[in-house]
């Protein structure tokens, strides 16, 4: 059957990273990751935490709840997780979500290939920097943009990194220098993701995002990067599902 496993469907919200942030949006939540990064905000979709809450959904399913949450008050859905690219079955739900009209934007590390990323209208890769503990296999990051750039400019993809301290920095310029036609994202990391002091959380995530945005305008080697905090978490905390 056409079942994939779903951990949390929430929203609308907004999409608080990357390439369209603040967009109104939906979130369906895969559960499941080929990676174990040591600073995953989202680490009950994999370490066994979130078990009894993770649900087999076929497309139609995950549909209705999307509509009981939703209405009509929607137009955007995006696919987060662990790793959707490990499900070669939400392609029945891709294509459910273009049936109906609705804008898709997809989250993924870039570590697998799935032929339905050529449905995503807004595909996010977030290839991981070495404070993740995570080793990039860079031949496989190349097939997937070799494929994106195969099906023609219509495709709309971005890279993401999220940084931590300055070795991530000089991961993330690697990684724009090998991809330099990308739209590229720079992302404050979140190092407090447990924390509920929300206060204490915001001032420290405003100021490395300070330490961020200084490192880029004073390095000429960055010319065309956009460089963005997570606006979910500076509103929200580390609440789960908004
Ligand atoms: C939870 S992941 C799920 C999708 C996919 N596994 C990935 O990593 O791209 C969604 C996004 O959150 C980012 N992320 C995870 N933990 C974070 C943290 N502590 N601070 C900032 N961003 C984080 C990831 O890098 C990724 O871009
Ligand atoms: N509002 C909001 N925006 C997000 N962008 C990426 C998210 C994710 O966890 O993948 C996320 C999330 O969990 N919430
Ligand atoms: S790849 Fe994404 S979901 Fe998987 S562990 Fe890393 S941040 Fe978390
Ligand atoms: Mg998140």
């Amino acid at each position: 059957m056409s079942k994939v496993p779903v951990i949390e469907i929430f929203g609308p919200t907004i999409q608080g990273e990357g390439m369209v942030i603040g967009q109104k949006t939906m979130f369906v939540r895969t559960a499941g990751c080929d990676y174990s990064c040591s600073w995953c905000d989202s680490a009950f979709t994999w370490d066994g935490s979130g078990k009894d809450t993770i649900k087999l959904m076929d497309a139609e399913e995950i549909w209705q709840e999307l509509k009981l949450l939703g209405g009509d008050g929607f137009t955007f859905v995006t696919i987060s997780g662990g790793n959707p690219a490990l499900l070669k079955n939400l392609s029945y739900f891709i294509n459910l979500l273009k049936k109906n009209n609705v804008q898709i934007g997809l989250e993924t590390q870039g570590s697998k290939w799935q032929d339905w990323f050529l449905e995503i209208d807004e595909l996010t890769i977030s290839p991981k920097p070495p404070s993740s503990g995570m080793v990039t296999n860079f031949s496989a990051l190349d097939m997937i943009f070799d494929k994106l750039k195969k099906a023609g400019p219509t495709h709309s993809s971005s890279l993401k990194v999220v940084v931590f301290d300055d070795r991530d920095f000089d991961y993330a310029k690697q990684v724009h220098y090998r991809y330099p036609e990308i739209p590229f994202y720079l992302q404050v990391g979140n190092a407090d993701h447990q924390t509920r002091d929300n206060q204490q959380l915001v001032e420290r995530l405003l100021q490395k995002y300070e330490w961020l945005v200084h490192k880029v305008v004073a390095d000429n080697e960055w010319r065309n990067v956009k460089v963005l905090p997570q606006l979910h978490t500076l509103i929200w905390g580390n609440r789960r599902g908004v």
